[in-house]
């Protein structure tokens, strides 16, 4: 069979795709990418050829679905050198090959398909290839296979334009168009909502995904892992998925472009000092952060070091100051651990100021280092834009924020609002709440310290009835207590911000089972090329 191997997830292509990637060759995207790779990535040139063939269908087309479907044990092999399948999908086991035909993406970004109604995942393919996969874990719910060869191509698939998203791991999605991947994520809330809040595909009032019109260099801020380079150079990057091996990334095509500048001044310049780098408390440096404010270019360095000072410590900042003019603020972290955490407890700034201010819509934020911030500017607009929507306020409600944050949201609600109280259970993020509401002259909103989950239910025995409640938990969901008092609440409307359906779903399922009606649900992707998808869903009480 001529088939090849490819470079990120070691699968082969049936010969025609190989056609189409000589023709695709001639795309900026191929030769961008055929031209960055070095090394042991060039001697693999021809599988990442086999990534960039877009559009088409292998000689295959449509026979992988119903091979497994016709397959029984004991039958023939429906192609010569292709093993007998497993009679049910109970008989799997690790190493038995697999035909597959995927049916949409999960939720990290995974192709899933089905073997005799047993779910297959399969990292690296795409909805309505059918793919050859290698089974690696067979578990009693579900099997996980490795892809070794497509047999129809998704007219979605392109050539990823990063030269390191095969080893990289901070994107799950380049090697799909993008118009494909806001189908796909579209699909992955409607299926956890099918699933976990059992609501039908074609009831659910799911509103098309709001994606980018330019979706890269959107990311304001990245944190670099400093580690031991080729030749006792600094290399600056993420680890592997799973691993402690340090991907060297020189420029990252998610990334703010000033970010992907000043980190490559910043390598050179420590590689200049010979800056020491890596963990214990002998240790140098192990992370740089940088964060960006898109509307001025002005730039946040904070250096996260293992040990009090490192050595040449005070020489990278002068040189710093000196070669990188938009670094307008440089501090250093303490964080002498070893868990994966990447700040310490303890910042000190070094020079200039010490927060970044950075505008969204018609607000300004003072961060400091450590403030949590949305990644995504552009986008994060339009979400909250739908949190408006949602809230749909007069000017005489009161707004609970729960989940608050740096009280973004509630910021961003309270022109509209009689009254807004935000939750957070990080001080240092109320404080900086605080400050945020007085410097854009937000009086009408409060912030407090504590468990969403302790403090609303404290509210309401106290008698408080907030009109709308907008909850924006971490991916694990809202705590069920937080749940019950909601629902003990009553408030008019609730918005619910999720970056994870299922959590989502779950806890809609809930919901709609104690008196609420799920009113529409706006996807809105905040990560582009990545497998994450955010949504803004709107309940309201049925007996409003
Ligand atoms: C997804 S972030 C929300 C950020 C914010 N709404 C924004 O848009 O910038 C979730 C926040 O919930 C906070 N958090 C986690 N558990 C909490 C709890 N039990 N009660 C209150 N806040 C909590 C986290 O510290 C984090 O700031």
């Amino acid at each position: 069979m001529d088939s090849k191997p490819n470079a990120k997830h070691g699968f082969k292509h049936k010969s025609k795709a190989s056609k189409s990637a000589k023709t695709d060759a001639k795309s900026p995207a191929t030769a961008r990418s055929a031209e960055s790779r070095t090394g042991e990535q060039r001697g693999k040139a021809g599988q990442t050829s086999l990534r960039q063939s877009s559009g088409g269908q292998g000689q295959a087309a449509g026979r992988g679905g119903s091979d497994n479907k016709r397959r029984t044990a004991g039958s023939k092999p429906a192609h010569p050198g292709r093993a007998a399948a497993p009679a049910s999908a109970d008989e799997v086991k690790v190493g038995d090959k697999l035909v597959v035909t995927i049916k949409r993406l999960g939720i990290n970004g995974e192709g899933v398909g089905y073997y005799k109604r047993k779910a297959v995942f399969i990292d690296g393919a795409l909805p309505d290839e059918v793919v050859k996969a290698t089974v690696t874990a067979a578990e009693p719910k579900r099997l996980v296979a490795r892809l070794t060869e497509i047999e129809r191509q998704s007219p979605h698939r392109i050539a990823p334009p990063c030269p390191v998203y095969d080893t990289c791991g901070g994107c799950q999605l380049q090697h799909m168009a993008y118009e494909g991947q806001l189908l796909a994520k579209e699909e992955i809330v409607r299926e956890a909502f099918t699933r976990y809040a059992r609501i039908d595909r074609d009831a659910l009032p799911l509103r098309p995904v709001l994606g980018m019109e330019a979706p890269w260099s959107y990311r304001n801020k990245a944190q670099l892992q400093a580690g031991p380079g080729p030749g006792g150079r600094l290399a600056l990057g993420l680890y592997e998925p799973g691993s402690r091996r340090l991907v060297d990334i020189t420029g990252c095509a998610v990334q703010h472009p000033g970010i992907n500048a000043a980190a490559a001044k910043v390598r050179q310049l420590a590689d200049r000092l010979g800056v020491p780098v890596g963990t214990g408390s002998r240790g140098g440096l192990r992370t740089i952060v940088l964060r960006v404010a898109p509307h001025s270019g002005e730039l946040q360095l904070t250096l996260v070091a293992a040990a009090e000072q490192f050595d040449r410590s005070d020489e990278l900042v002068r040189l710093v100051q000196e070669h990188i003019p938009e670094i307008t603020s440089i501090s250093v972290n303490i964080n002498p651990g070893t868990s994966p955490l990447i700040f310490g407890e303890r910042t000190e700034l070094l020079w200039g100021k010490p927060a970044l201010g950075v505008s969204l819509g018609e607000l300004q934020f003072d961060l400091s280092p450590r403030a949590f911030f949305q990644l995504n500017p552009e986008q994060t607009v339009k979400l909250y834009e739908s949190v408006k929507e949602a809230a749909s306020l007069t000017g005489r409600e009161t707004v609970v924020d729960a989940y608050c944050g740096t009280g973004t949201i509630g910021l961003w609600l309270a022109p509209f609002a009689k009254e807004v109280r935000g939750i957070e259970i990080i001080e240092e993020a109320i404080e900086d709440a605080r400050r945020n509401a007085e410097l854009n002259g937000r009086e009408n909103a409060s912030f407090y310290a504590g468990k969403a989950e302790e403090l609303l239910p404290r509210w309401v025995k106290q008698g408080y009835r907030p009109d709308v409640i907008v909850v924006d938990p971490p991916r694990t969901g809202c705590d069920p207590a937080l749940l019950q008092a909601i629902v003990k609440t009553k408030p008019k409307r609730m918005v619910y911000v999720s970056c994870n359906p299922s959590t989502l779903a779950k806890d809609c399922s809930y919901l709609l089972e104690n008196g609420f009606e799920l009113k529409w649900v706006q996807p809105v992707d905040m990560f582009p090329q990545t497998s994450h998808v955010e949504c803004c869903t709107l309940l309201v009480r049925k007996d409003n």
